[in-house]
């Protein structure tokens, strides 16, 4: 069985837009979705998360590269693959007018899926006690969970969500992401996109961060972030003359309140070498604690200047 669900080599999208300029959409992309847990696919608007997916399903045509889903290559063998893979790109078409039950009925006719089965997956996104109520009347939250319970009608192995939290109030992104995360630990891989990256940190096992089609990161969220520059609060009596010596000694130095903020050189940096050298100029330390380093400060270190905006990949 292949350890990779999801593979892109060298992967390209170029668009050429109804003015006649050349888009670069994505850009030597190479993806490597590991099986099991959540993957986040991670970056700002504009930065080809859509268009990635989109070649990955066949949606669209990639302009050069190669692409593997279960380690057979797309989308020459996507019809050997597709029943392993439920994905949200596209706001799903339901009937208004019907129940969120009877639509997921007519789908699992079409797709030969039992009752129970229709069943089973109301019950995984949590629509139970809402399944009679007309589609038309759902909340977005809802709309979303039943466009999932879509998917989950053939119990995929692999699951594609493009920003399904995008819309949502506070309570419905919860909602989606506790469900993302009961999938991911019964075993489905899910590769969720964003590009709000607090929204989704909480349940990623690994992320893979792009900006202007191109990967920036990629990786276990821990291991990204125990390579991400880590600093440490230090409270000091005289912190405008401590913030002198240990910037002379090279530190990056900031003030933040009555204390300073110092980075490290690495995180596994001992702090001490701070202590030792304010100490060596008669100043003393009464507060040194090590702040954590955030991914959502490392995915906009990384990101920024990525965003929508000017973009140098447009030809005229
Ligand atoms: N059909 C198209 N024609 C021309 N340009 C396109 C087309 N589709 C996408 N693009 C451009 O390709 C780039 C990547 O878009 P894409 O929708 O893949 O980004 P995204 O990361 O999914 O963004 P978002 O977070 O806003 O959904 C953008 O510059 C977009 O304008």
């Amino acid at each position: 069985m292949a350890s990779t669900v999801i593979e892109t080599r060298g992967l390209r999208k170029e668009f050429r837009t109804r003015r006649g300029r050349h888009v670069v959409a994505v850009d030597a992309l190479d993806l490597a979705v590991p099986r099991g847990g959540v993957h986040g696919f991670l970056g700002p608007n504009g930065s080809g998360k859509t268009t990635t997916i989109r070649m990955l399903l066949g949606l669209s045509r990639a302009t050069r590269g190669q692409m593997a889903l279960f380690g057979e290559t797309v989308p020459d063998r996507l019809p050997q693959v597709l029943q392993r893979v439920g994905a949200v790109v596209e706001n799903p078409k339901f009937t208004p007018t019907f129940t969120g039950r009877r639509n997921l009925q007519l789908l699992a006719r079409t797709a030969g899926v039992s009752s129970r089965q229709v069943d089973a997956a109301i019950e995984r996104v949590g629509l139970r006690g809402r399944e009679h109520e007309r589609f038309g009347g759902y909340s977005l939250g809802m709309k979303q969970r039943l466009a999932i319970a879509a998917t989950l009608l053939r119990d995929p192995e692999l699951l594609i969500l493009d920003e399904p939290t995008n819309g949502l109030d506070p309570a419905g992104i919860r909602d989606i992401r506790d469900m993302i995360r009961d999938l991911g630990n019964d075993g489905v891989t899910v590769l969720i996109s964003s590009h709000i990256l607090a929204e989704v940190q909480q349940v990623c096992d690994s992320v893979s961060i792009i900006g202007r089609g191109r990967l920036l990161a990629s990786g276990r969220v821990a291991d990204l972030l125990a390579g991400s520059a880590a600093s440490v609060r230090v409270g000091v009596t005289d912190p405008a003359r401590a913030a002198e010596v240990l910037a002379a000694a090279g530190f990056g130095v900031r003030r933040e309140g009555e204390g300073l903020l110092v980075e490290l050189a690495t995180p596994t940096d001992d702090p001490a070498r701070i202590t030792r050298l304010l100490a060596g100029h008669e100043m003393w330390v009464h507060e040194l604690s090590r702040q954590t380093a955030d991914l959502e400060s490392f995915f906009l270190d990384l990101t920024h200047g990525t965003g929508p905006g000017a973009d140098p990949r447009e030809d005229a």
